[in-house]
């Protein structure tokens, strides 16, 4: 394997306390409402577990999820961002959420926001853990945002290098293992 785990960048504490965030911010919007959340495979689905979790009684929230790859075993994108599972709801006329682990060239994102766009949701919203912006070659318009990050390779909480890593309850930097 050509990377380690590296040092912490966020803590468990630091995002246990940033979903509570994210999750009080997303459940005023929308209390009294029905939500679709969709979770972007595989990456997110840590981040959208605990994120669901502080919706409470006040939303009517509901799961779908879409699997797509572009990184497959490489750290740099491949620039082709391939569905591999579609969703099973119509979010037609319904309030959508994409919930991601990760914005970073926005390739994923403006690909899945077109295409769930085309669909016609009466809103459409993205909620992302992590911005590298620096990294942006894709503009992405993001409604709430966790942490913004340097241009580092990041593992833990969901995100993987090459499948591992995705079990780490922290954020960490990928070390080059040579
Ligand atoms: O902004 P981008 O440059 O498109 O990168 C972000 C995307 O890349 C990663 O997913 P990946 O395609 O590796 O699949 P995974 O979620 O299964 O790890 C990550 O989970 C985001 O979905
Ligand atoms: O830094 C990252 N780590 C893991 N997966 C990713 N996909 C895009 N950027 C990253
Ligand atoms: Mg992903």
């Amino acid at each position: 394997m050509k990377y380690r785990i590296g040092r912490v960048l966020i803590s468990e504490g630091q995002l246990r306390e940033k979903v509570k965030e994210l999750g009080a911010q997303i459940r005023e919007d929308y209390k009294g409402e029905k939500v679709i959340f969709v979770c972007v495979l595989k990456g997110a689905v840590i981040f959208f577990a605990d994120l669901l979790r502080e919706m409470g009684p006040e939303v009517d929230a509901q799961f779908d999820f879409l699997a797509i790859s572009s990184y497959g075993a490489s750290t740099v994108s491949s620039g082709i961002v391939k569905i591999q599972e579609d969703l099973s709801t119509d979010i037609h006329g319904e309030n959508v959420i994409i919930v991601e682990d990760i914005l970073d060239t926005g390739l994923s994102l403006s690909y899945i926001s077109k295409l769930l766009r085309e669909r016609a949701p009466k809103s459409l919203e993205i909620c992302v853990l992590l911005d590298k912006e620096e990294r942006r070659t894709q503009p992405v318009n993001v409604k709430y945002t966790g942490f913004k990050i340097p241009d580092e390779f990041v593992i833990g909480y969901g995100l993987d290098y090459a499948g591992h890593f995705r079990h780490l309850p922290s954020v960490h930097i990928a070390e080059p293992a040579e």
